[in-house]
């Protein structure tokens, strides 16, 4: 992809930040197929991750394009049919730190789960999978229908419900498979599901978690899933544009740089000051391996820098208590040529939901005021 791209940026870096400098930290939980002893015995994190997906999921009517994975799991933890409520409720606190404007809890699920295939194939005499991840999942402001296959329900109905969800009667049996060899456990305790979790051992399933996995592509009419988000092997981040009341603009920034045999990503930083009058639009990177060189420039036009607009980090702060109080105060340096009238911000603000545990980001609109000048810069600042 090209960047910038919001939610691809923050996804990307979910995804594949992991350790090391401004690691995201999220497969912590998934290290191994079988983390999650904190959680109690015989409790994986990846198991749990697996079937909250599935959950959200398998209310889904694909034909009429209905549910999906929208993270209405949130609103209908405790119906019957999701027994053991304490895996959904475990995961949804988990990815509810991770969650933004640009990072849905549907895509968060989906991404749990694609991170537990992985961590699940994880072994010394096979390739681990990584499966394809897309982001753009909208998550639900209500629940949705009721559905969940449970293990009293005859074949007929398995096979009508799994119908619904979009799978054939081989899909159904090689998805169910598939997912109890990584509980790996329950199905002991759940007689009736006894043939599918004998039918499987990871060998076989591999590709039949390649196929089936993918449960969470299946979204709602309307949401429109990205292209598969892999990592950009240059990318920049933490950049402050701070126009100086010298008549300088000081550029600064972190540069992550893919090394393909490092396990994680190399980070460079850089300040540079311009004068305004002059400018900056873009930038390019050259990345010096020994006596190779190469130059990242974005896909041909540079990594863009916006300078209509720009956030004075130094001049704003900001407080964040999840669900108490939130304040924001920011000041934007403004190019004055461009004579706009008004200044908006809009700010997304998560809200709780009275029914479910997953908040929803609401969007405030203020007006800026403008709060003074940079002398001989051409900009003046605006707050709000
Ligand atoms: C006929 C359809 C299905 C039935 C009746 C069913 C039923 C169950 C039951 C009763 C449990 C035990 C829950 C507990 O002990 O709290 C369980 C666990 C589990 N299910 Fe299913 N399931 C079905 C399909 C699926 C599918 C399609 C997947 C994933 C693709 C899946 C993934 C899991 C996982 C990963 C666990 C283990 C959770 C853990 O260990 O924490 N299930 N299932």
């Amino acid at each position: 992809y090209t960047w910038p791209n919001p939610q691809t940026d923050i996804l990307e870096a979910i995804y594949y930040q992991q350790i090391g400098y401004d690691g995201r930290r999220f497969s912590a939980f998934v290290r191994t197929c079988e983390t999650g002893n904190n959680l109690g015995a015989g409790r994986t994190n990846s198991a749990e991750w697996i079937r909250t997906a599935y959950h959200d999921m398998a209310t889904a009517d694909v034909e009429a394009g209905i549910g999906g994975m929208d993270a209405s799991i949130g609103f209908e933890r405790f119906r019957s049919e999701n027994v053991g409520y304490h895996a959904f409720t475990d995961s949804l606190l988990f990815f509810a730190d991770f969650m933004s404007a640009y990072s849905s809890m549907a895509d968060l699920i989906a991404l749990g789960a694609v991170m537990s295939v992985t961590a699940c194939t994880m072994s010394p005499n096979r390739k681990p999978l990584f499966l394809p991840f897309r982001g753009g999942r909208i998550d639900a402001t209500e629940p949705g229908p009721f559905g969940i296959p449970e293990p009293h329900h005859d074949l007929a109905s398995h096979t009508n419900s799994f119908k619904k969800q979009g799978f054939n009667a081989t899909e159904m049996i090689g998805l169910v498979a598939c997912g109890h060899s990584l509980g790996g456990v329950n199905g002991r305790d759940f007689p009736t599901i006894v043939p599918v979790k004998n039918d499987s051992k990871f060998d076989t399933s591999q590709s039949v978690l390649d196929n089936n996995m993918c449960v969470s592509n299946t979204v709602p009419k309307g949401v429109q899933l990205s292209e598969v988000i892999t990592p950009i092997p240059v990318k920049p981040d933490n950049l402050f544009i701070t126009i100086n009341d010298n008549g300088g603009m000081t550029i600064k920034g972190d540069i992550r740089a893919w090394h393909p045999h490092a396990p994680s990503f190399e980070w460079w930083n850089f300040t540079t000051t311009v004068p305004v009058s002059q400018g900056l639009a873009s930038f390019t990177v050259e990345v010096i391996d020994g006596s190779h060189s190469s130059i990242h420039d974005n896909g041909g036009n540079g990594f863009p820098l916006q300078t209509d607009l720009i956030p004075q980090t130094q001049l704003s702060c900001s407080a964040v208590y999840m669900g108490r109080a939130y304040m924001l105060n920011l000041t934007v340096a403004v190019r004055d040529e461009l004579n706009f009238q008004d200044i908006k911000l809009t700010v997304p603000i998560p809200m709780r939901q009275a029914e479910s545990m997953v908040p929803r980001f609401e969007s405030h609109v203020l007006n800026m005021e403008k709060t003074g000048i940079i002398p001989a810069t051409g900009y003046s600042l605006y707050t709000g």
